[in-house]
């Protein structure tokens, strides 16, 4: 059995430079990682099964995006074997926090070890593109400046501080935000050093506050304790701090119902720490025999 997190990341700035022809569009977005997320653990099961426990409230198992990544991974590499997959959800839905894109790439990491199947970091990371446009980041596991449709990446190396991540009780559609013809299009694109030194902002941020009211309550309130702005397309934001204290002072004292936690910004990702841990284990238990 294999047991492998699935962190959430934060878009610590986000840019919208423009529209393609297919409708995505092209962004400058900063990603980190953070120490707290979902967990998944994965047992190879013999016939091809994929099964997933406990199911996600709303989203049936075909929709799933774990199930999706095992399925693409046994059709592309013609393995025919299976996988029993438990899933902690930690992470909200629909937050911009990208878990279900972490749980994929976790998915797709896990299950090429788990079969040997040896497909490339590159190849994988192509593979999760298809799922979803978050996914390859996951995959890379390295804080990342993301260009194109956030597939593009330049390695960043951001402050490491904690965070304050806080959760307006809504679900932001991704796809709404990106069709909402009130959203600002036209950021100009710079280099990374230029961005790194101009304040750091979310193109998303004010459109969402105007849909969504609650965002732009919380947000004010947070910005109270420290610098703070939504991730992705909403509706999470958080605040970073220099101490782990100061942020769960603030956290004690968040409006009643709202959820939250706090975490560590990471710029290697916890996957890939876990990963390094399992190939260190390996090669130690391969020269003790
Ligand atoms: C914008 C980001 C920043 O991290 O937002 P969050 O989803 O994390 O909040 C992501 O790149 C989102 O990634 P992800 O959530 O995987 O998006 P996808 O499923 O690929 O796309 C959902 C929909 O958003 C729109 N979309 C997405 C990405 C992009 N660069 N341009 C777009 O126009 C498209 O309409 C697409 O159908
Ligand atoms: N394993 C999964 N975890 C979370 N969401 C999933 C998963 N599989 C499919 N989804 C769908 O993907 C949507 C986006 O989820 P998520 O990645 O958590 O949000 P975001 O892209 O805003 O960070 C959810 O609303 C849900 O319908």
């Amino acid at each position: 059995m294999m047991v492998l997190p699935a962190p959430a990341k934060l878009n610590l700035f986000l840019y919208i430079t423009g529209r393609r022809d297919d409708g995505y569009h092209n962004l400058q977005t900063l990603f980190q990682f953070v120490d707290h997320g979902d967990s998944l653990s994965f047992a190879t099961a013999p016939d091809g099964e994929l099964t997933l426990s406990p199911p996600l409230p709303g989203v049936s198992p075909e929709q799933n995006l774990i199930i999706k990544a095992a399925r693409l991974l046994q059709s592309k590499t013609g393995c025919t074997k299976g996988a029993h997959i438990t899933l902690i959800k930690r992470l909200p839905m629909g937050g911009g926090l990208g878990g279900g894109s972490s749980d994929a790439a976790t998915t797709l990491v896990a299950l090429n070890r788990l079969w040997q199947l040896g497909l490339s970091t590159e190849q994988l990371a192509r593979l999760g593109l298809t799922l979803g446009a978050d996914v390859p980041v996951f995959i890379r596991g390295q804080a990342a400046f993301a260009e194109g449709v956030g597939d593009i990446f330049t390695p960043a190396h951001p402050p490491e501080p904690w965070y304050l991540v806080l959760h307006p009780d809504i679900e932001v559609a991704t796809a709404a935000i990106f069709n909402d013809p009130d959203l600002p299009r036209n950021s100009p694109v710079l280099s990374l050093q230029q961005r790194l030194l101009l304040p750091w902002e979310n193109d998303c941020e004010a459109l969402v506050k105007k849909r969504h009211p609650e965002v732009a309550k919380l947000l004010g309130w947070l910005l109270e304790y420290a610098p703070s702005r939504m991730t992705g397309t909403g509706a999470c934001i958080f605040a970073s701090f220099d101490r782990r204290e100061a942020a769960e002072e603030a956290l004690a004292k968040a409006p009643e119902g709202v959820r939250g936690f706090v975490a560590k910004g990471c710029n290697t990702s916890p996957l890939f720490s876990a990963l390094q841990q399992m190939n260190a284990a390996s090669s130690s238990s391969n020269t003790a025999t």
